[in-house]
């Protein structure tokens, strides 16, 4: 007799125990209990059945049971948990519950924000109160009471159960703006079953690669004037080496690239006069992350009478403006070659607007949210990459030998090229894992309750995912402030170490609707940086720090010298030619 006490199963559903009994030779019976979950632990049943037929067993038919939502089985022990109790289960297995949960309360939380100054470093009081309160607390955040995760293995279980229709926060003041508005909800904001039919129509031209390569083109042009615009800003105002405010220029070349991938427009947000509509939009969505965690401060009966909450609606309006437009400047092409009797083809937004799935308010609200989600995130990761190739010049020699090994002379590096550059692919790995974009992640349970560790949660349980502490957690990755990309090469121990240690585009099914698109941006434009320039640090010697504005940013402008590798190969081959 075996019998497996309180495991996860891969689907979500909690097995409480297994038990095989050898009926005669070679012949067992199967008897499960599991918590609730049927659907999935039946198919856990089934698997597990058809592992005993694999290695020769005869199998009864398994008895399963379901236990029921108060209930809790552990081997010969029922006992019924009463609403304020600790759960017991079974003689030494105790299951406790949110209010054994320690963690600071409204007024300490206060007080770590704006008297100990933490309001913008949030990522690493996450840090600070871990070694406080361990993996596991509880906090309040104005109405919000929050369960705090911050281990690898406890932030596994809660996304392993999060469930059909996974929710990662009800964003009340993303989605009170839609209703004020009567704008339609997108990927970040939808929950239920209409999220699910929002991501079945966004989900393949944007995940699949097929699609997301023939982007590649498209993507490599906005590089080209990326790549041009440093050279300009070097002559213009960096005395010939520095670009100032990298991080503001990027936002231009994500906003570009963005805009290209969903419109196949270009916005001239890389020109040497930036238009004033890019400059906006860049700002409307920084204003937005910077004013939402203080607006969910405060009650909802409070935001009409917040001054950062018209600044928040006016923030939104302007997105919404800005995403209206450039569809209204869509369908009036599509109609105009309509009525040119001309073939209708296009990428993103044409596919979407042509197969009628979505009403156009709808498609609005979906293409508002892509577009600010493309814009700080994938700048910021290219900002830290460089930051981080800039102070270890042996690494990006290693980078730029991949590059040039694999795009040799003039070659632009192509999608199918970025398939051979391993190295550049563990950069970026670790810069997310350094400089994790969005430092905290998020689940609200609303299907079941769920056991995490030694606690049952009750359904409505809000989970902050501390990502930016695991990715620190010197257990998964030994040295842990250092950026070390080959971590992340095959064969390395640490790269099979915990899959949950570092997880920055998210999890499962709600995970990242852009990451193909900006795992292709991202590496076309570092791989041509490279192989263009040799980065070094600004002279001033500045450190920059991270701060958290909902996501991970830069405190203060990055600044870095960008020296031309052909001038510099040109003086290398003159002075050798003098010396010989
Ligand atoms: C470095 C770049 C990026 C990082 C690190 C990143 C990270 C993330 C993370 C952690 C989530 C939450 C996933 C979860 O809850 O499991 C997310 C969601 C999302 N991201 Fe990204 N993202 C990036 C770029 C982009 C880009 C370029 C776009 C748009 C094209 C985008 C669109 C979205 C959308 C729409 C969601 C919401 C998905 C949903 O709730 O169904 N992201 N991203």
């Amino acid at each position: 007799k075996w019998s497996a006490a309180l495991c996860h199963c891969r689907q979500g559903a909690i097995i409480i125990s297994v038990h095989i009994t050898e009926t005669q030779a070679g012949t067992v019976s199967l008897v499960w209990t599991s918590y609730p979950a049927e659907k999935q632990t039946l198919y856990a049943v089934k698997m597990f059945r058809k592992s005993l037929l694999n290695i020769g067993l005869r199998v009864n038919r398994p008895q399963h049971e379901v236990l029921q939502r108060a209930t809790v089985n552990y081997g010969d022990t029922m006992r019924r948990r009463d609403a304020s109790s600790t759960t017991v289960m079974g003689d030494n297995v105790k299951l406790k519950t949110m209010d054994d949960l320690g963690g600071p309360s409204f007024l300490t939380t206060l007080n770590w924000l704006f008297v100990k100054g933490y309001f913008q470093t949030t990522q690493q009081m996450q840090i600070e109160h871990r070694k406080i309160y361990g993996p596991l607390w509880k906090s309040k955040y104005g109405p919000l009471v929050v369960v705090n995760v911050a281990s690898a293995e406890l932030i596994e279980q809660v996304l392993r159960q999060e469930g059909r229709h996974p929710v990662r926060t009800e964003m009340p003041h993303w989605r009170k703006y839609r209703e004020l508005r009567n704008q339609a909800q997108g990927p970040l904001t939808e929950i239920g079953a209409k999220w699910q039919r929002i991501r079945s129509i966004l989900n393949p031209r944007m995940l699949k690669p097929k699609h997301v390569s023939s982007y590649a083109n498209t993507i490599n042009e906005v590089v080209t004037d990326f790549t041009e615009r440093v050279a300009w800003l070097r002559d213009t105002s960096g005395r010939g080496v520095m670009v100032n405010d990298l991080t503001a220029e990027l936002y231009k070349f994500a906003f570009e690239g963005i805009c290209s991938v969903l419109f196949e427009r270009r916005m001239g947000c890389l020109n040497e006069m930036v238009p004033e509509e890019t400059q906006k939009f860049i700002f409307s969505v920084g204003e937005m992350f910077r004013l939402s965690p203080i607006i969910v401060l405060f009650p909802q009966s409070m935001w009409p009478y917040l001054p950062f909450w018209k600044q928040f609606v006016e923030a939104w309006d302007y997105l919404f403006k800005i995403a209206e437009e450039l569809v209204q400047k869509k369908m009036e092409e599509i109609q105009e070659k309509v009525h040119l009797q001309q073939d209708v083809e296009g990428a993103y937004l044409t596919h979407l607007l042509l197969s009628e799935k979505m009403t156009v308010t709808e498609i609005l609200g979906s293409i508002t949210e892509l577009l600010l989600a493309g814009v700080d995130t994938t700048s910021n990761t290219i900002s830290w990459s460089l930051y981080l190739l800039a102070k270890d010049p042996e690494i990006q020699e290693q980078l730029y030998q991949e590059v040039i090994s694999v795009c040799p002379g003039d070659k632009v590096p192509a999608s199918d090229d970025i398939a051979r550059m391993p190295y550049l692919k563990a950069v970026i790995r670790e810069t997310l894992r350094l400089y994790p974009v969005v430092p905290g992640n998020a689940r609200l349970t609303v299907e079941n309750e769920i056991v995490v560790g030694d606690h049952l949660f009750p359904k409505k349980t809000l989970f902050h995912l501390c990502h930016y502490t695991v990715s620190y957690d010197e257990n998964i990755f030994p040295d842990p402030h250092a950026f070390l990309p080959q971590r992340w090469l095959r064969g390395t121990e640490e790269k099979s170490k915990h899959p949950f240690g570092s997880v920055p585009f998210g999890f499962g099914i709600r995970a990242c609707l852009g990451r193909r698109v900006a795992e292709l941006e991202m590496y076309l434009l570092l791989s041509r940086l490279i192989k263009h320039y040799e980065v070094r640090p600004d002279p001033a010697g500045t450190t920059v720090k991270p701060i958290t504005r909902t996501l991970l940013c830069p405190a203060k402008p990055i600044n870095l010298q960008f020296l031309d590798r052909r001038v510099q190969q040109d003086e290398q081959r003159a002075t050798a030619g003098v010396s010989l």
